[in-house]
């Protein structure tokens, strides 16, 4: 039996695309269904500038595949010697539609990060006044504290104090991954948002660690017990506006993942869309699917829905995708959802 789904055409509000042959490669897996994404600005070196970022966005305009409805919506890596001024007139231009905050040493490429919180001050202040988001990377680094409980920890040491000291500053807790970050944005007033990425609905730290170490399911913040897997699950299907797909699609080569010292990322670009459906189809949520995957993320950056549309198709044989997307620095593997996927986009 042959079922659809149509919805606006979804927006993807955290999504990595790196630069040179990975951003060739990957960037037409997102093309594909996104129409918009909020693109993340942890290159080596980062990109921290206005101009940094208007020079990144023309990259990645180079490398869209012809005819390509895509809108890559830049954001600014947030350094202790940030200028206000600067992100200021980057969101005035409408270049720059968030300030990405990562602690030193939190994951990929953060070493250039926030260490003291203090020297961030009047740009965030700066941000509260002119409703530019704050896009966070919610764990603490301290070496004392076990990597399964830096997101609970950031919001009580980090993220709450941070909230209460810049009122009106709107933040988007990323990639949540627990049980104690919903309920932190579900008691929030409004101003707080959470994105979700689509393996963190898939998969619990089993996935990852039992039967031999899985390389490919090893991204931050790292997958946590399955208790906190079904309250992400619940949130995200639930249609509460403060929470949205973000899909944190973060390609690394094979040989950076599979290696002694695996790279931190899961690629789900390709396939996202079909895991989605499947998820909600299996929450009995198909018609909260939209809300989810494009109409909370816009609302939340003020930007309208897309007019356009995508419809999902559930068939009887399950579509299948690459198993790997080669780019010019080496193979990059699709996210495994471990199930056979039914939901095709057409
Ligand atoms: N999520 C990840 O595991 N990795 C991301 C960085 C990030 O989003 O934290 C990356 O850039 O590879
Ligand atoms: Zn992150
Ligand atoms: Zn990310």
């Amino acid at each position: 039996m042959t079922q659809t789904l149509t919805i606006r055409r979804p927006d993807d509000w955290h999504l990595h695309l790196r630069d040179g042959a990975v951003l060739q490669a990957v960037l037409p897996e997102s093309a594909r269904h996104f129409a918009r994404a909020i693109v993340m600005p942890n290159l080596v070196p980062p990109v921290v500038t206005g101009a940094e970022a208007a020079a990144y966005r023309d990259r990645i305009l180079a490398a869209l595949p012809d005819g390509a409805a895509f809108a890559p919506l830049m954001t600014l890596y947030l350094t202790e010697d940030t200028d206000p001024a600067d992100v200021a007139a980057a969101h005035a231009s409408g270049l720059v539609h968030a300030v990405k905050l990562y602690p030193a040493g939190a994951t990929t490429n953060s070493a250039s990060g926030v260490r003291d919180f203090d020297r961030v001050r009047p740009v965030l202040e700066r941000m509260a006044e002119i409703g530019l988001p704050l896009c966070v990377h919610g764990e603490v680094t301290d070496a004392d504290i076990d990597i399964f409980d830096r997101e609970a920890v950031f919001i009580d040491r980090v993220l709450d104090p941070i909230r209460r000291a810049t009122p009106g500053l709107k933040v988007v807790m990323e990639h949540i991954t627990t049980a104690n970050a919903v309920g932190y944005v579900k008691a929030s007033d409004g101003g707080l948002g959470a994105t979700i990425t689509t393996h963190h609905l898939v998969i619990n730290r089993n996935h990852l660690l039992v039967g031999g170490i899985r390389p490919h399911y090893y991204c931050l913040p790292v997958a946590k017990r399955e208790e906190h897997r079904q309250a992400l699950r619940a949130f995200a299907t639930s249609g509460d506006a403060r929470v949205f797909l973000g899909t944190d699609s973060a390609p690394h080569v094979d040989a950076a993942k599979e290696s002694g010292c695996g790279c931190a990322g899961c690629f789900t670009a390709t396939n996202t869309m079909s895991i989605l459906a499947h998820v909600f189809e299996e929450e009995g949520a198909l018609d909260r699917l939209e809300a989810f995957a494009s109409l909370n993320g816009p609302a939340f950056y003020g930007l309208p829905a897309n007019d356009a549309t995508v419809t999902l198709t559930r068939g009887d044989d399950a579509v299948t995708y690459p198993d790997r997307i080669e780019t010019g620095d080496g193979p990059v593997t699709v996210f495994d959802p471990g199930f056979p996927l039914h939901w095709s986009v057409s």
